[in-house]
């Protein structure tokens, strides 16, 4: 496994060549913003860089997490990532293919969102038929599939109900089984259990994790809470004002944090 990134401390190598090139590759990433129009004739070339050189890689079967403050560029990177937002410089690669032109839709990327956006007129059965209905895949082995989310995420049963009448906890688990129907190469969660309360988040961030290494998933999880990242992810990505500080497993973090910026955002100074 290797992990690459522009700032201090990073780890691996800067070519990469130990890695076998299967899954996600994010290569000097740069992600820019027009700033809020000041000056008319100045707006052209005022930009905010949100995401500075960045470089990380997520292989196969991985779940990676960004961990940072609010504004340190994590979402802005997982909207590059899912063809959301252009790249002002860099590439981003699956399987050593390059992403550049290859629309949101076609690059069979899940995306899973802090409110879970379920469809109000869909029952749970439904919303987790979603993509499943897009691919074409007939009833029969679509109410199999779903009924095994639904088991998987711990919600047995639950095909009928009105999406409506669920907890937040549930709305975020439907939402969950929903992204992972359609067996995406690549997971990308941005703050998935942000909304929810401290103690329900440690308890999805476990099941979380569980559900993704059942299925095999490949992830980027986004958050700004360094526990939920350590429960969640095998490898945990620190960004400040767009850079990677360092990327490493949640005991490398916690025992060698790379600078003195790293340990404070952990709580380790
Ligand atoms: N659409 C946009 N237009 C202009 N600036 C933006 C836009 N989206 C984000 N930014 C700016 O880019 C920077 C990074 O934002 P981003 O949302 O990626 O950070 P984040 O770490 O995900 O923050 P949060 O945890 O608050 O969502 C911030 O300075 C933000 O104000």
């Amino acid at each position: 496994m290797v992990s690459l990134n522009s700032g201090t401390g990073s780890t691996g190598t800067a070519t990469g060549a130990a890695r076998d090139g299967a899954g996600l590759a994010v290569r000097d990433v740069v992600v820019r913003y027009a700033k809020a129009p000041g000056r008319p004739w100045r707006r052209a070339r005022a930009t905010t860089t949100a995401v500075d050189h960045v470089w990380i890689d997520v292989d196969q079967g991985e779940i990676v997490a960004l961990l940072g403050p609010s504004g340190c560029g994590k979402s802005s990177l997982l909207r590059a990532v899912a063809g959301l937002e252009p790249l002002a410089g860099g590439t981003v690669t699956w399987d050593d293919a390059d992403l550049a032109g290859v629309p949101v839709h076609r690059r069979q990327f899940g995306l899973m969102f802090q409110d879970g956006q379920l469809f109000p007129h869909r029952d749970v059965g439904r919303n987790v038929a979603y993509g499943l209905e897009a691919q074409h895949v007939p009833g029969p082995a679509r109410s199999e599939r779903v009924a095994g989310l639904l088991d998987l995420v711990g919600l047995t049963g639950y095909e009928r109900r009105r999406v409506t009448t669920l907890s937040g906890g549930e709305r975020q688990r439907v939402a969950l089984a929903r992204a992972l129907a359609p067996s995406p190469r690549l997971l990308l969660l941005d703050e998935p259990l942000s909304a929810l309360d401290r103690r329900l988040r440690e308890r999805l961030a476990g099941d979380v994790r569980r559900v993704l290494k059942e299925t095999g998933t490949t992830a980027l999880f986004v958050t700004h809470d360094h526990e939920e990242a350590f429960a969640v992810a095998d490898r945990v990505g620190v960004m400040s004002g767009g850079r990677l500080l360092q990327v490493a497993p949640p005991d490398e973090l916690r025992e060698k944090p790379a600078s003195r910026e790293v340990a404070e955002f952990l709580g380790l100074t």
